[in-house]
């Protein structure tokens, strides 16, 4: 069992997008090899959550930590090393269709200026595209391509996982066994996962911590 490590935490913390408040109050806290879902209606503040935890949008408040930076004083030139130690699944894939599998994965880490083919092979294998490394975006099914993005948030052994709607594109049992693929193979790894869904079945099969926006509250339930 490896050893517990805080790796965020808001304590009563706003998020805003320009002059409107979208979150009040939001308080959690992360450690590894943990899950989070994040449940919510459509505009609810599901997706505004996870952009605040990458310094996409200003939050206010006393405490905000991710990875060991203070997300209130962060410069912009530091939210590179923080988004580094990121991974990003996203609804659409936000894979590129002209690239072949192996592609995507070699693009994405130089952009992070990481050379290693080995951990790109290594993680094809674990999603189920170890035969498909030379197939092109455009080639893949939907589970595919969201396997590729899996493939792409854990190839780089981030802390934290934020996936926005990881299974909205896919059939109801597809979503089920992608979700269970990153869940495991992230919590293999130490990473954690946040999750935004409307998918409250996915609560009721994966033990998580789970919390609701509704009316600018971010409330655990
Ligand atoms: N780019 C944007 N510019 C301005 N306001 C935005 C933008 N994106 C979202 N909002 C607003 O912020 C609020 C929260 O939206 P957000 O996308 O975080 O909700 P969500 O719960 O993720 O919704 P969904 O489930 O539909 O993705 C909504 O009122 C929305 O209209």
């Amino acid at each position: 069992m490896s050893e517990l490590k805080e790796l965020l935490s808001f304590q009563k913390i706003d998020v805003l997008r320009g002059e409107t408040t979208i979150l009040r109050d939001v308080t959690l806290n992360l450690h590894n090899a943990e899950l989070v879902f994040i449940l919510g209606a459509s505009g609810s503040g599901k997706s505004s959550f996870l952009k605040s935890v990458y310094g996409a949008l200003e939050i206010q408040g006393n405490y905000s930590r991710v990875l060991g930076y203070d997300l209130t004083s962060i410069k912009r030139s530091e939210l590179q090393f923080l988004r580094r130690k990121l991974g990003l699944v996203f609804q659409d894939f936000k894979i590129f269709e002209k690239l072949t599998v192996f592609e995507n994965l070699n693009y994405f880490l130089r952009s992070i200026n990481i050379k290693n083919e080995e951990a790109i092979r290594v993680i094809l294998d674990k999603v189920g595209l170890g035969h498909k490394t030379d197939k092109r975006g455009f080639e893949l099914s939907g589970g595919e391509k969201q396997r590729l993005a899996v493939a792409r948030a854990l190839v780089h052994k981030p802390q934290i996982i934020l996936a926005d709607e990881p299974t909205g594109n896919l059939n109801k049992t597809m979503g089920i066994e992608i979700f269970k693929l990153l869940r495991d193979l992230a919590i293999d790894q130490g990473s954690s996962i946040i999750a935004a869904t409307h998918d409250e079945a996915l609560t009721s099969i994966f033990s998580a911590k789970v919390f609701l926006c509704e009316n600018q509250r971010f409330t655990r339930i």
